[in-house]
């Protein structure tokens, strides 16, 4: 049996006293800083798997196959009469699945169903997951990823995520040695500062690093087993979490920014040396902190984050087939973003790329892009100490002219496309809609409107897309954050048209540039991976999507737009010269062309199957 003690190789008695007079101290409530650098083990490394039996292996969920052991499994394991004596193939338990999950009645409960199926057996709540992504994505990810955060404290049963508190700076080490899994591919982190739209969540934010893993797996396939979800809590000014009884974490108003950074200086030194070979994606860190800490880390570690590269990424992919759709000549759209925050700035720097690339000067593409924030247009001259990301867009050509409102600023631009990124509802209202659409007329017979609503959850999107068919008569081109259904309505001359909305979200994106990271052994994230990550998607849809109007494959494909968003950024990380990979494994590749590229990505793509191979295991 010692071989199953994960505890065998240190010293039990001497770790006790230690664990014995930290928990005093905390309970105390002044632990800080007062974790040593002790109990260096690695759980994993101690637990053989071969030799893992009974109970053990049906309640580690990566191990467990639920009914799918087959006989011969069943002996040499002892699990004889611990589960029915039926074999199921996933498929069937799959079904049994979605059955229960159309019993439950409200998505937190759904969530929660498929969350404790998680936490019991990785294969199957993959493979429930990948066969029925379009009514499942929504409930582990946006939008109900964002009430699950709302009520995380609440919600609360059991832990499935690093928890790393500044208090506890001084173990950052241990914490992320006490993860029971093998080295992580790929970590999500966020400080819960800027949750979807839903402002500063703290701790409660764990849930959108979970939710995104799970699309790491579900979308492009990494091993579930090789993610880590992250938060790093350095308090929160959410008064509604300070006030309760039930919040996880530090009761206290967000240490200062120069503190905040301190820590996550650590962190990354600690996550870099305990992890060296794993990728770090920030996510929702307040606007500030996300352009800052990309900057101070992006060429030092494997880092990217998803707000500002990652949702400027996909909208730049949906904005090359909408371009194409709209009539409106690439070179004549005009875009007026409202909202310029980390992911309002992220879109529009990589859509000016996007217009370089073309040969535009970067002065000349910069004056395709219109931004609004709460105070009016941004310019030079407004009066306000504009924060430092929104100056590089601050216009001069206003004659001292400020445009305060949407309308005004419509008005002024004539714009050919909309961009919403403002975590506030409603904002596209009718007459600013009808107004795109009339500026967009204005220029010729069969011009379409570009209208991206794209905040997240829904309660969050700045119009929804039955008012955005309604308001252009059915002509515009539409993509939203969170998902839409589709919508019928009659035409003048009574017929009806169905139509289909997109949605642009990052998850067309950022796991295929984890994975395609990952995989060319990417030394970091370079800008030329991420735009590339762009163009690729463009690439992906078929001609069936094509045909239907839509600018982003349908969910139903999205791992197959991972595969190739992540084999062309394996081949950018090639020709920036970052990829560790051998120079004959490329030449091999290179000499085959796409083929066999594609063929050793697809071959490490997790997908559970029935009898389930060791691939996804450890
Ligand atoms: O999580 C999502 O759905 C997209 C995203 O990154 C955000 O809204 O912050
Ligand atoms: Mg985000």
């Amino acid at each position: 049996m010692t071989d199953f003690n994960p505890m065998s190789s240190i010293n039990i008695a001497e770790l006790e006293d230690k664990m014995k007079t930290a928990a005093l101290d905390q309970h105390r409530g002044y632990a800080q800083n007062h974790y040593p650098e002790v109990q260096q083990y690695r759980p994993t490394e101690t637990i053989p798997k071969s030799s893992a039996c009974g109970h053990q292996v049906l309640r580690e969920p990566v191990w467990n196959k639920g009914l799918s052991f087959t006989p011969e499994e069943r002996v040499s394991k002892n699990l004889t009469g611990l589960i029915p004596h039926v074999m199921e193939s996933l498929e069937t338990q799959s079904a049994r699945v979605m059955k229960m999950i159309q019993t439950r009645q409200t998505n937190i409960d759904k969530y929660l169903y498929l969350s404790n199926l998680k936490a019991q057996n990785i294969d199957l709540f993959y493979r429930v997951l990948i066969d029925n992504i379009r009514e499942l994505m929504p409930l582990v990810y946006t939008p109900t990823i964002g009430d699950v955060c709302l009520q995380y404290s609440s919600l609360y049963t059991r832990p499935e995520s690093l928890y790393i508190s500044i208090k506890q700076r001084k173990s950052i080490r241990t914490m992320l040695r006490n993860w029971p899994y093998p080295e992580p591919e790929i970590c999500v982190v966020t400080d819960g500062s800027r949750i979807l739209g839903l402002g500063d969540l703290g701790i409660n934010g764990v849930g959108i690093s979970i939710g995104k893993l799970a699309l790491y797996t579900g979308a492009a396939g990494i091993n579930p087993a090789k993610t880590l979800p992250i938060v790093l809590d350095t308090g929160t000014n959410n008064e509604t979490n300070l006030k309760d009884p039930f919040y996880l974490g530090l009761r206290s108003r967000r240490v200062s920014v120069e503190e905040q950074q301190a820590f996550m200086d650590e962190f990354m030194e600690a996550a870099n040396d305990v992890f060296p070979n794993m990728v770090v994606q920030f996510e929702d860190f307040d606007t500030e902190k996300a352009f800052k800490y990309l900057d101070r880390y992006r060429n030092k570690y494997k880092c990217f984050n998803d707000d500002v590269q990652g949702t400027g990424a996909v909208i730049l992919g949906g904005y090359i087939g909408a371009v194409n759709l709209s009539g409106v000549p690439v070179d004549e759209q005009r875009l007026v973003f409202m909202g310029a925050g980390s992911a309002g700035v992220g879109v529009a720097k990589q859509l000016v790329e996007y217009y370089t690339r073309r040969g535009l000067s970067e002065e000349e593409a910069k004056r395709k892009f219109w931004l609004v924030d709460t105070k009016g247009l941004v310019t030079q001259d407004r009066g306000d100490e504009l924060a430092e990301h929104k100056k590089y867009f601050a216009r001069t050509d206003n004659n001292g002219h400020q445009f305060r409102t949407l309308e005004e600023v419509i008005e002024y631009v004539k714009p050919s496309a909309l961009i919403g990124l403002t975590a506030t509802f409603g904002v596209f209202t009718e007459s600013v809609v009808r107004a795109l659409k009339a500026s967009v007329d204005a220029g010729g017979l069969g011009r379409r409107p570009i209208l991206f609503p794209l905040s997240n959850p829904l309660t969050k999107a700045e119009c929804t897309f039955e008012q955005a068919v309604q308001w252009t008569d059915g002509t515009v081109i539409f993509a939203s954050g969170s998902p839409f259904s589709s919508f019928a309505m009659k035409t003048p001359d009574g017929n009806v048209v169905d139509y289909n909305p997109n949605q642009g979200n990052n998850v067309y994106v950022f796991p295929g540039l984890g994975l395609g990271t990952i995989l060319a052994k990417a030394t970091k994230v370079t800008d030329n991976m991420v735009y590339t990550s762009a163009a690729a998607l463009a690439e992906s849809l078929n001609t069936d999507e094509l045909r239907k109007g839509l600018i982003y494959p349908r969910i139903e494909r999205v791992r197959d737009a991972s595969l190739i968003v992540a084999r062309e950024v394996m081949k950018a990380a090639r020709r920036d010269g970052v990829s560790k990979l051998s120079d004959e494994q490329w030449h091999e590749w290179e000499e085959w062309g796409d083929v066999a590229l594609t063929a050793y990505i697809k071959e490490r793509m997790y997908d559970p199957v029935s009898f389930p191979t060791e691939r996804a295991r450890f």
